[in-house]
């Protein structure tokens, strides 16, 4: 636990991808310096899922997850510190959609919309990937705060097409870091 306890957090939500080298040691990794970020707390982790590449399609499977945070960072830092995150992974930006050692996406920040050049809020995106919804599925918060978000990602969900590319990989790569436990 690492949030001052008298400054204003809120929760974000983000997606953590990767399909180059050790995908399941680098999804832990980046968690690992997000929460040792003092203004970052991992509050809550989804299961892994293997997925089929989406947009570019010659490229290794991803692992796919999702996790809530509760920071005080601002949500423009804390994108920040995620852009950095995957730079310290040896992410290298070549090819549009294109593979990745780590890819770290800001989903939602409670009570936020934002449009700017670097950020926009919610991420526009995620409501059309079946690798970002399911796994925010397994964390969506029950508390009135997030009641509108939950029911967005509900119903998205219900809507998608191609959920046929996602298999469980492992149930926890966070608290105990349990080995693979998909087929
Ligand atoms: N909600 C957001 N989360 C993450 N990055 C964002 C967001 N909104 C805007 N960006 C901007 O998008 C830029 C490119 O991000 P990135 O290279 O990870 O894209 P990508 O992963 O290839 O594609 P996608 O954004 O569709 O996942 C970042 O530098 C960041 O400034
Ligand atoms: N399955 C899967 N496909 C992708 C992913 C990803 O994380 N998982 N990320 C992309 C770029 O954002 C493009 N395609």
């Amino acid at each position: 636990m690492n949030i001052h306890s008298t400054s204003e957090a809120s929760e974000a939500y983000i997606a953590l991808g990767a399909n180059l080298g050790d995908r399941q040691g680098t999804l832990r990794e980046a968690l690992r310096r997000l929460e040792y970020h003092e203004e970052i707390e991992v509050v809550r982790t989804s299961r892994v899922y293997e997925t089929e590449p989406v947009g570019y399609l010659d490229q290794p499977q991803f692992l796919n997850m999702a996790a809530v945070l509760r920071t005080t960072l601002a949500p423009e830092d804390l994108l920040h510190v995620m852009l950095d995150t995957e730079n310290q992974l040896g992410r290298v930006r070549d090819v549009q959609y294109g593979p990745r050692t780590v890819d770290l996406d800001l989903l939602w920040v409670e009570g936020l919309t934002l449009d700017t050049p670097d950020l926009t809020l919610p991420h526009p995106r995620m409501l059309e990937r079946a690798f970002v919804l399911l796994p925010l599925s397994d964390i969506l918060s029950q508390n009135e705060e997030s009641s509108g978000f939950r029911r967005l990602i509900t119903t998205a969900l219900q809507d998608i097409d191609g959920k046929a590319g996602i298999r469980l990989w492992t149930t926890n790569v966070w608290e105990d870091g349990s080995e693979r436990s998909g087929s």
